[in-house]
């Protein structure tokens, strides 16, 4: 397995690779001067890849970015990560190039979109439906039914309650709870939660 990455969420996900026994052969990372992790170098920066460093994770914890070298990668073949001590009932219903932190828990009948992060201790409940490049950040609880769009970030300790739809590159921000349906590209606080503005987009 290939990393794209060397920051702290890098580390988390080789702890993640550990829990399962699978070894990282090496690390990109477009600031190659800098470290390696954990004694892992770095092989060379996104545009070095070739198909014969498959299969790999995205591990850049920025959605926008971690979009980004998806999008500029041509050869990677992507793998999904579920820590030994995540609890998912449904595995095949996470895309690939997703991430399951330890401790998290997604109930029965929820999809997972394309190279997300479901954080440490983070609960995605039953019918919750999550777009590509959406991460749930720690201990944050999405209630049964919810829906989030594509480049979501849902601040850690968030509570969206049941049936709530997040539009998206929204950011929920670390506690706030979710008690009404949020635009795409707001940024909302609070208990309850409120719309403090709407990001510049193209
Ligand atoms: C392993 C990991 O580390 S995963 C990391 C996951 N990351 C997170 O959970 C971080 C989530 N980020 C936040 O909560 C941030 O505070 C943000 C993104 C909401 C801040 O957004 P910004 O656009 O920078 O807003 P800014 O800091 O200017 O604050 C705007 C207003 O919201 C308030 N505010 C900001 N964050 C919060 C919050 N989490 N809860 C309540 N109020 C908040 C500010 O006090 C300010 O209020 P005011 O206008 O009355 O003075």
């Amino acid at each position: 397995m290939y990393l794209f990455g060397a920051s702290g969420h890098a580390k988390v996900i080789l702890d993640i690779l550990k829990s399962n026994r699978i070894n990282a052969l090496g690390l990109f990372d477009d600031n190659k001067s800098g470290g390696g992790i954990n004694g892992l170098p770095i092989v060379g920066v996104t545009e070095d890849h070739t198909s014969e460093c498959n299969p790999c994770i995205v591990a850049i914890g920025d959605n926008g970015i971690r979009k980004n070298v998806v999008e500029r990668l041509r050869s990677a073949i992507y793998a999904s990560a579920l820590h030994a001590g995540a609890t998912v009932a449904e595995p095949n219903d996470i895309a690939e190039g997703t991430v399951v932190m330890a401790g998290a828990v997604i109930n029965p009948s929820t999809k997972v979109g394309r190279h997300c992060i479901v954080n440490t201790s983070a609960s995605v409940d039953h019918d919750c439906t999550i777009g590509d490049f959406v991460h749930i950040a720690p201990n944050a609880t999405l209630c049964g039914g919810v829906s989030v769009g594509e480049g979501t970030l849902v601040g850690s300790g968030a509570t969206i309650i049941p049936n709530i739809s997040i539009g998206k590159w929204v950011v929920v921000g670390a506690g706030t709870v979710v008690i009404a349906d949020v635009p795409d590209y707001a940024v909302v606080v609070g208990n309850p939660g409120r719309l403090v503005k709407i990001q510049q987009h193209e």
